[in-house]
């Protein structure tokens, strides 16, 4: 039954009054970026029809920007910057961080967003979404605050206070964490309201789904081959039972369905341009992501890391990525330790036509 009077601002309240008391800030942050996300989701729901003031170009990762990438970003930013709640902003869509002009440059938290994801879809009407990711900011004397430097953007994801994603899909959704679990919201279009309609939300266990872009598997490494090989097998192979997959292409929508159904989603680090680690940013994707698919009970790793224990280097950095299931994901990782201890064994691998070094019993995975 669909707790249809609890909103996404009521919830917010009750959500950190449950452990002991709200903070104001942070929810009127967190109000301004529901409110944010249905300027864009209006945008996003007009098409063609919607006429963009915006200027086009490309992005700090060499990325075409679309119209729909800039003005996103520009509601974020509008619509998060007066309310006295942030110091600043970094987002996919801007080199440099966005200091908060002095009057409005009150708060403790900083906000990391990508404005648009799967912006590659907007053309073919497929679900995309917002991405954030919410730190405090360092404590500081001065009143208004200093302006927060790239530095004070660059902590480990257990440091978010909050995270969470926007759905712009047949029904517009945000799904957030406080860190006390995730809990799924639907917008009430005729009234304006996100209502809660997906409480604690928990990614299933069991699963038969993967997602991955196979168009680049013959640049992964041997782990990720290994673990789509066995998939690929279905019934007759390792795992005993058929997979399916799917690859939407969109962050959003894919980690949306994994806390639905279950499953595995890859971005692995692969050999295309060794100088880029993965494709997908950590501090405004990878993160906000891993704290919503740990808070679920699954799990998000780079194959070697936990996600939410990367010491950032830099606000536009990317890392592997690979989340969902929790024993999926420590499978991928247990590959990833064989593999770099040498102690793969031998088996025929027809999907990468090659001997590939490794048989391991169904049930022996590693921690991520
Ligand atoms: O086009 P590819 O290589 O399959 O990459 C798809 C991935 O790129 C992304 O679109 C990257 O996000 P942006 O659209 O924000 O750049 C993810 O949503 C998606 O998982
Ligand atoms: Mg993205
Ligand atoms: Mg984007």
């Amino acid at each position: 039954m669909p707790h249809r009077s609890m909103t996404f601002a009521k919830f917010i309240i009750e959500d950190q009054r449950r452990r002991g008391g709200a903070d104001t800030e942070l929810t009127a942050l967190l109000n301004d970026v529901q409110t944010a996300c249905k300027l864009i989701a209006v945008t996003v729901s007009r098409g063609p029809l919607h006429v963009h003031q915006a200027v086009t170009g490309t992005n700090v990762h060499d990325e075409e920007q679309k119209p729909l990438d800039l003005t996103a970003n520009e509601i974020m930013l509008d619509t998060c910057s007066w309310g006295g709640q942030v110091r600043g902003m970094a987002s996919e869509e801007m080199e440099e961080p966005y200091v908060v002009p002095a009057p409005h440059r009150r708060g403790r938290h900083l906000l990391l967003f990508d404005p648009l994801d799967g912006s590659s879809n907007i053309d073919v009407n497929v679900t995309v979404g917002t991405i954030f990711s919410i730190l405090r900011a360092p404590e500081g004397v001065d009143e208004p605050p200093g302006e927060p430097t790239e530095e004070d953007f660059l902590r480990p994801g257990t440091e978010q206070v909050a995270a969470g994603f926007a759905l712009y899909g047949p029904t517009t959704m945000i799904v957030v964490t406080l860190g006390a679990g995730v809990h799924g919201f639907t917008l009430d279009r005729e009234i304006g309201n996100f209502n809660l309609t997906h409480p604690d939300m928990r990614v299933p266990e069991e699963t038969r789904e993967f997602a991955i872009n196979m168009s680049n598997s013959r640049f992964w490494e041997p782990p990720v081959q290994r673990y789509v090989e066995e998939c690929v097998q279905g019934g007759s192979g390792p795992r005993g039972k058929d997979f399916n997959m799917r690859w939407i292409a969109s962050l959003v929508a894919e980690v949306y369905r994994i806390l639905i159904r279950g499953g595995l989603f890859m971005y692995p680090w692969d050999t295309r341009d060794t100088s880029k680690p993965g494709r997908l940013r950590l501090l405004y994707e990878a993160n906000p992501m891993a704290m919503i698919l740990e808070q679920a009970g699954g799990a998000a790793s780079t194959g070697r890391q936990r996600i939410l224990e990367i010491a950032p280097v830099a606000l536009h950095q990317r890392v592997p990525l690979i989340l969902g299931s929790k024993a999926e994901v420590e499978r991928v990782v247990h590959y990833h330790q064989t593999h770099d201890r040498g102690e793969d064994a031998v088996f025929d691998s027809p999907l990468f036509n090659k001997r590939s070094l490794f048989r391991a019993p169904a049930g022996a995975v590693g921690g991520v």
